[in-house]
């Protein structure tokens, strides 16, 4: 198929398939123009290119800064084929059109994420031409194709070898996406540009505040969603533009029904939390989610023992729970969890054996996020796997704050009591910190042995959550004399002490700094219980 009335216009500074696409255009006979070393390339690949520059009549000047803004360029993107007078404009300057259009802009974006960016090189990234030509040819997209993405190639280029031209459909994609994809780079422009503290000069690295003056939200739909928290709201799944690997958001659904938005709200927190137990080092951990809340934490040798101890904590509230592990489900685990009503199991991996038992529970949503690529080390949170910022909406305005993302070591640990915890209770007192910071506040976990045995979450009484953390741990016929305790954040008085050291507990961690600590030590040292202060506190609302 000939297509040698039509022209493309090839502009991209990453080079990625763009001999192949090009190849693949003079195929079909479309004319070639380019910009300098865009060009470079296609010529030493041997095909016939004219260069921007003898197009316009007008040299690439000011170090590239100006390429593409002539009105030979612009005049071809934008003029209207079905209207005379455009076209007569054309034919009264000498203007030819351009069909196609293929441009990826400069990598600002990669530019300011280096160490050690300067002013004067984010400025040099921020692409002009290249914008300007996309916004052309996308507001022109029923006359123009336009290519932002080396991802788009294989796709137009077949159709134009099937069809002799880009669908409309398709025309109509490729702009949205174009409109897109500068809408973001103006984004990070933006972004980088409203955090920055201006430098003495363009050659320094300029200091930079992770809560620019203008936020601009980029994310992505994944799927509308069948409604909201409740039925009478409209709602949808969102992506960030570049998710951190192991999260939620590329989760695989193996089986069952379609995730809800109560669904997802929970399966996230389940996520995160059993995401807190490293497998190779910590063990198979399993949270049971139930409302938000873990009703359930475990540790065990295998993921089956995990779930065996999560679930005793709270038998009653794990029905109809999220199950989440930290390790692959084999055999014996799904035999144990399909013992009891779920809404969603979360798991890095599936054997085939554990997936072809979860078959028989078919409304069960099944899911699979691979942890491989989390770096437990990584210098920055996303390379953890782990939010940055937490963004939280209010009446027509965000908070937003750094993530809890703070990890307590042993050593970390303040002993403020006469008596001291053993290395088994150190080791259970971190364990429940780790727990009661997925525990709404006011939040209280008792633990023994690497598990949860009663979990007071979310009540506007410190005192109550003690209360109900203990009752909960009788109604499941589960003893905690010798347990310890974390709570998120100080006892404010020693009646939640007491409680505590009267349902049997032996050891307390909290963060403590409360006007009253004094009273508060007394009272575990006269009840006999280890106390130690962590110095930081873990508020969820
Ligand atoms: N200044 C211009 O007129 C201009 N026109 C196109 N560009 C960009 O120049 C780059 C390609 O340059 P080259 O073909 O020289 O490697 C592309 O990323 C394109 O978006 C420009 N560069 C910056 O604004």
């Amino acid at each position: 198929m000939k297509l040698s009335h039509l022209s493309a216009l090839l502009s991209v500074s990453d080079k990625t398939g763009l001999v192949e696409l090009a190849q693949g255009l003079h195929a079909l006979g479309i004319k070639l123009l380019s910009t300098g070393g865009t060009a470079k390339l296609l010529a030493e690949a041997g095909l016939p290119v004219t260069e921007v520059a003898e197009h316009t009549g007008f040299p690439e000047m000011l170090d590239g800064r100006v390429k593409t803004l002539h009105p030979k360029i612009h005049g071809g993107l934008l003029a209207r084929r079905d209207v005379a007078a455009h076209r007569d404009a054309l034919s009264t300057h000498g203007i030819a059109t351009i069909d196609l259009l293929v441009v990826n802009l400069y990598p600002f974006e990669a530019t300011v994420a280096k160490a050690g960016c300067t002013l004067g090189d984010a400025i040099e990234n921020i692409d002009i031409g290249g914008p300007a030509m996309v916004r052309s040819a996308a507001k022109n997209w029923n006359d123009v194709a336009v290519l932002t993405d080396a991802a788009q190639y294989a796709g137009v280029l077949a159709e134009l070898q099937a069809h002799g031209a880009v669908q409309r459909a398709t025309r109509f994609a490729l702009a949205v996406a174009a409109f897109n994809r500068i809408s973001n780079y103006d984004a990070a422009i933006s972004d980088y540009l409203s955090s920055l503290e201006l430098p003495a000069d363009d050659a320094a690295v300029p200091a930079r505040s992770a809560f620019p003056a203008q936020s601009n939200g980029r994310f992505v739909k994944l799927q509308d969603l069948r409604y909201g928290e409740n039925p009478h709201q409209q709602a949808a799944l969102y992506r960030d533009l570049f998710p951190a690997p192991g999260s939620l958001v590329s989760a695989k659904q193996h089986q069952g029904k379609e995730l809800s938005y109560n669904n997802l709200a929970d399966a996230d927190a389940a996520w995160e939390a059993v995401k807190a137990f490293d497998g190779a080092s910590d063990g198979p951990a399993c949270v049971i989610v139930k409302h938000a809340n873990p009703c359930g934490v475990a540790l065990g040798r295998t993921a089956a023992e995990a779930y065996a101890g999560a679930f005793a904590t709270d038998p009653n509230s794990a029905f109809g729970g999220i199950i989440a592990f930290n390790v692959p489900v084999d055999a014996a685990a799904a035999e144990a969890v399909s013992k009891q009503f779920m809404e969603v199991l979360i798991a890095p991996g599936y054997s085939a054996e554990a997936l072809r038992i979860l078959a028989a529970k078919a409304n069960t949503r099944v899911l699979e996020i691979p942890l491989d690529a989390v770096q437990r080390e990584g210098a920055t949170p996303w390379a953890r796997g782990q939010n940055a910022q937490d963004v939280k909406r209010i009446g027509s305005g965000l908070l937003i704050q750094s993530a809890d993302n703070a990890v307590l070591a042993a050593a970390d640990l303040k002993l403020v009591t006469t008596r001291k915890p053993t290395p088994a209770q150190v080791a259970d007192l971190l364990f429940a910190w780790k727990v009661a910071k997925f525990v709404k506040s006011n939040a209280i976990v008792f633990c023994s042995g690497g598990r949860t045995l009663g979990v007071g979450a979310g009540q506007m009484s410190r005192l109550d959550s003690v209360r109900i953390a203990s009752i909960k741990a009788q109604h499941a016929g589960l003893s905690l004399r010798g347990a310890v305790v974390a709570s998120d954040a100080f006892f404010p008085f020693r009646d939640g002490l007491d409680v505590l050291a009267d349902a049997g507990a032996s050891a307390v961690i909290q963060p403590g700094g409360s006007m009253r600590d004094e009273e508060v030590i007394a009272a575990a040292d006269e009840r006999g219980v280890a106390m130690v202060f962590t110095g930081l506190r873990h508020f969820r609302h």
